[in-house]
């Protein structure tokens, strides 16, 4: 067993959206299942959750969702695996936190081997796959999810990492791009280190 950690020096970083291109992954599996699945740009898209055109078919946005090996093929976005080694080489105890799709067959593992593969075998069991990710401690969790309840009070900070979709949301603190980071995450963590 390693050192223990403190809380306020616990980074939590989202999976789909903030490390993983999800929503370019899914569109392919979309137009798969569907070749008419009126995709939505994302630039164009109005919500987190705005996945379908006028029209679209829930029975294809399910099939898309729910497509094996999905979760296996997602790009990196640019900058993540680089940060979360820097951070974690700063001394931060880093995580990361990811819902799964409950209906995908593949995605829990997916999820482990995309750690694995694009990040290292020391970053599989810092994963946590949680539907609640308000039970996991930390300063901070840096989300692109507007709004991230669970059964508890969270202990961390949410920092909402920008994407097309939620750009309207103006009630929580931004991390725009992981460049960012040291400017964004540090005053939010212990003191010592800001
Ligand atoms: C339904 C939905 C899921 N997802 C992602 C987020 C979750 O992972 P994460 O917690 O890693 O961001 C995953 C399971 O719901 O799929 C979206 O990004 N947008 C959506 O609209
Ligand atoms: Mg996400």
């Amino acid at each position: 067993m390693g050192a223990q950690h403190a809380r306020d020096t616990t980074v939590l970083v989202d999976m789909d959206e903030v490390i993983a291109y999800y929503l370019e992954g899914l569109d392919r599996a979309l137009v798969a299942a569907d070749p008419d699945y009126p995709l939505v740009p994302h630039e164009e898209r109005t919500g987190y959750a705005h996945l379908g055109g006028p029209g679209f078919n829930p029975e294809s946005l399910a099939a898309g969702m729910n497509t094996p090996g999905l979760f296996r093929n997602l790009r990196p976005v640019e900058g993540a695996v680089e940060v979360l080694r820097e951070m974690a080489g700063e001394g931060l105890n880093v995580l990361v936190v990811t819902t799964p799709t409950y209906g995908n067959p593949t995605c829990v593992q997916d999820k482990y081997e995309w750690m694995d593969r694009h990040v290292g075998p020391e970053w599989v069991n810092r994963t946590i796959i949680a539907y609640d990710k308000t039970v996991v401690s930390g300063a901070v969790l840096i989300d692109d999810k507007p709004s991230i309840t669970g059964s508890m009070e969270p202990s961390w900070k949410h920092l909402l990492f920008t994407r097309p979709y939620n750009r309207y949301v103006e009630s929580v603190p931004r991390i725009e791009k992981w460049e960012d980071w040291k400017q964004t995450v540090l005053p939010l963590i212990e003191p010592s280190y800001a």
